[in-house]
């Protein structure tokens, strides 16, 4: 039997996609997703995702890094995983879904533009010249004089292991374009190198912008390597909610693997 799969990306943040709705994927064989998502010896990608049936919801994500650890929520995976579902018949431009636990609601317009409903924040830790705080998965942010230069895989790599240890952060370095607008590299655990975006990640910045004061928007744009997102959100009472990361999603291809 062959496996099927898609790629997706969104704003360069790519995934493999699978149907795993009759539970045929061995899911626990860490060693053969990270092969996978490996960019010369497999189908290459940032991560892979399960669609799996899900009571009550349209359907379950579950998120795999591209080294198969698999603990935190995707931003840009949840879309992708929107976009896919509607592409296999699940959902029409609406729905609910849950991924780690959570539920998540999103919507996707004609042109596979995605807009999903990330978790309130309310704990947001200042540290020297940097914020941390989780979007769902955990991320360090910190503005940078010379974003386009900086070496982000070895900087993000030195902060990851040596700030936060062996659990580690995603890590955001982040030049202010305007006053609502933010230019972000981002450093992602679990596949220990920079990626063209990360969402969670730009919801982070967003809110960490917010939070030490360098904007007053609430309806930011972020540019990415990989292309634009907008994250809006409302404040009220120390907590950030109603957070919605939008950008587009694109199927890339199909294939199969032989197994
Ligand atoms: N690319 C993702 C973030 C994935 C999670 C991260 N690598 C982690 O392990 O925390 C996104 O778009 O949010």
């Amino acid at each position: 039997m062959n496996q099927e799969f898609y790629k997706y990306q969104g704003t360069g943040n790519d995934f493999i996609m699978i149907d795993n709705r009759e539970g045929l994927f061995p899911k626990d064989n860490i060693a053969l997703i990270a092969h996978l998502c490996h960019r010369r010896l497999g189908i290459g990608a940032d991560g892979l995702i399960l669609i799996e049936n899900e009571t009550d919801h349209d359907f379950r994500m579950v998120y795999y890094n591209a080294d198969g650890s698999c603990d935190t929520m995707c931003g840009n995976g949840g879309r992708c995983a929107v976009a896919f579902a509607k592409a296999l018949g699940i959902i029409e431009n609406k729905t609910t879904f849950t991924a780690v636990g959570h539920v998540y609601e999103a919507s996707i317009d004609p042109e596979n533009v995605v807009s999903l409903h990330m978790m309130d924040v309310s704990q947001l830790e200042n540290r020297k010249d940097s914020v941390f705080l989780n979007t769902g998965s955990p991320h360090h942010v910190q503005l940078v004089d010379d974003l386009e230069e900086m070496d982000v895989n070895q900087e993000g790599a030195k902060l990851r292991y040596g700030l936060y240890g062996q659990t580690g952060s995603n890590i955001n370095f982040v030049h202010q374009e305007d006053p609502s607008t933010f230019k972000v590299r981002t450093y992602e655990r679990g596949v220990e190198a920079e990626t063209l975006s990360c969402g969670t990640g730009v919801c982070a910045v967003a809110l960490a912008m917010h939070h030490k004061g360098h904007t007053q928007a609430q309806d930011i744009t972020i540019n990415t390597k990989g292309g634009q997102l907008g994250v809006r959100f409302q404040y009220q009472d120390d907590t950030y909610s109603q957070v919605y990361l939008s950008g587009p999603t694109v199927q890339v291809f199909k294939g199969q693997i032989p197994c």
